[in-house]
């Protein structure tokens, strides 16, 4: 009998992965053995997903064969219909019931000979996703994107395509596109590790990643920075919110990391860059919140995490908060699938920890 529950599961490992190495302690994020700023600096979107699925850094000729599945990702005209018909709400839940919509005639069976073609059209189909659902919250007419350079393809749906923003952009879906395995991934594993199928694995790590603990401090560490509205007002926010009401600081703080998370400085760089007048104030916000926090929290080794930089980012490239985390859920896609690829190829077993019971002894029903 164990003695106690591992909440959280913070001391538990259910997998060996060789996709993604973190140092928590040293601040140190590696995807497949490279550093993740020695990959955001020298590899495109396309050769990082490569990297992820396959261990390797594509030639010319494995990236056109990755690139052709990934241009089978077109989604069929039963899903813009379905899209059509969500009222207007929450993006990740509409992706979560599109990606099980998929999965409903979808014959993706597990087959080593298969898994990785299928996971190169899924990402097709996820670009797809979060483009049309971005194009019906708009209003605007639904259409399968260009999937030859997805990353552009998307971009286009935005009317955002000075080159700058299609690089920042590109840097950012490879920061956020695996983390090991946070919330979402373990949900995904989760689904996965009872056989049930791909797309179905990544219907329930949409949901995971939308909490507001996970994916979800996106959007609220940005609606945090216009609530407080301008740097002076960051220390008598900070005073009432986080200090008197003891409320958790949205964009601070990590399972993981206990210093700054690495993936920081790109993110940093990009959204300093790319600022204009118009969001200098929320910038210097976000900074001087930063700094304030970071002298409150250090003793505590709290220390920012990437959504506090990400959205930034993402409203300098004219995307609108409510689809932040979508953008984070679109990234991760890859990675998810590397996992629960790796998991299915290599250890799989399914999932099923046990609970303690500490309820009534054994009781009568009297009629
Ligand atoms: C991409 C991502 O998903 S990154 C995470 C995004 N989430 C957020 O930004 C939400 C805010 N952050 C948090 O709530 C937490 O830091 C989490 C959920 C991310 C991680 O939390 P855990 O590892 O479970 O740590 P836990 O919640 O046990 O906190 C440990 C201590 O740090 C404190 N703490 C942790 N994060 C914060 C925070 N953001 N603000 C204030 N206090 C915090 C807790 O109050 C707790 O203090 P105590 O020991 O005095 O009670
Ligand atoms: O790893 C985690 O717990 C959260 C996450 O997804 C990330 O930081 O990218």
């Amino acid at each position: 009998m164990p003695m106690d529950v591992d909440l959280g599961l913070e001391n538990t490992y259910i997998k060996h992965t060789k996709l993604t190495y973190i140092d928590g302690e040293l601040g140190v994020l590696r995807y497949r053995g490279y550093d993740i700023n020695d990959v955001v600096n020298n590899l495109s979107f396309m050769e990082t997903a490569y990297l992820m699925l396959y261990g390797r850094i594509p030639d010319s000729k494995e990236l056109k064969l990755f690139s052709s599945y990934i241009g089978d990702g077109k989604l069929p005209e039963r899903i813009f219909s379905m899209i059509d018909t969500f009222p207007e709400g929450d993006p990740l839940s509409m992706a979560s019931s599109v990606f099980a919509a998929l999965a409903i005639d979808n014959n993706m069976k597990w087959s080593i000979d298969e898994n990785k073609r299928n996971a190169g059209r899924i990402i097709g189909l996820s670009f797809n996703v979060f483009a049309n659902i971005y194009l019906h919250i708009k209003g605007k007419k639904l259409y399968n994107i260009d999937l030859g350079d997805p990353v552009s393809g998307f971009l286009r749906v935005t009317n955002n395509m000075d080159p700058k923003n299609v690089k920042a952009f590109e840097a950012a879906m490879i920061l956020y596109m695996d983390h090991e395995i946070p919330a979402s991934t373990t949900a995904a594993l989760v689904t996965a590790s009872t056989l049930s199928d791909m797309l179905s694995s990544l219907s329930s790590a949409m949901n995971a990643l939308k909490g507001p603990l996970h994916g979800g401090a996106a959007e609220n560490a940005f609606l945090e920075f216009l609530d407080i509205g301008s740097p002076e007002n960051v220390k008598p926010w900070f005073n009432e919110h986080i200090i008197k009401n003891r409320e958790r600081l949205i964009g601070f703080g990590h399972r993981v990391y206990k210093t700054y998370d690495p993936r920081i400085k790109k993110f940093r760089e990009l959204s300093m860059s790319l600022c204009d007048e118009k969001n200098r104030i929320i910038l210097d916000t976000a900074l001087e919140l930063e700094r304030v926090a970071l002298d409150y929290f250090r003793e505590k080794k709290i220390y920012p995490n990437t959504d506090f930089f990400s959205g930034l980012l993402f409203n300098e490239l004219g995307f609108e908060h409510w689809f932040f985390t979508s953008l984070f859920a679109l990234s991760r896609v890859t990675g998810i699938l590397a996992h629960i690829i790796e998991y299915n190829e290599n250890e799989q077993r399914l999932i099923r920890p046990r609970a303690i019971y500490n309820g009534d002894g054994e009781r009568f029903i009297k009629r």
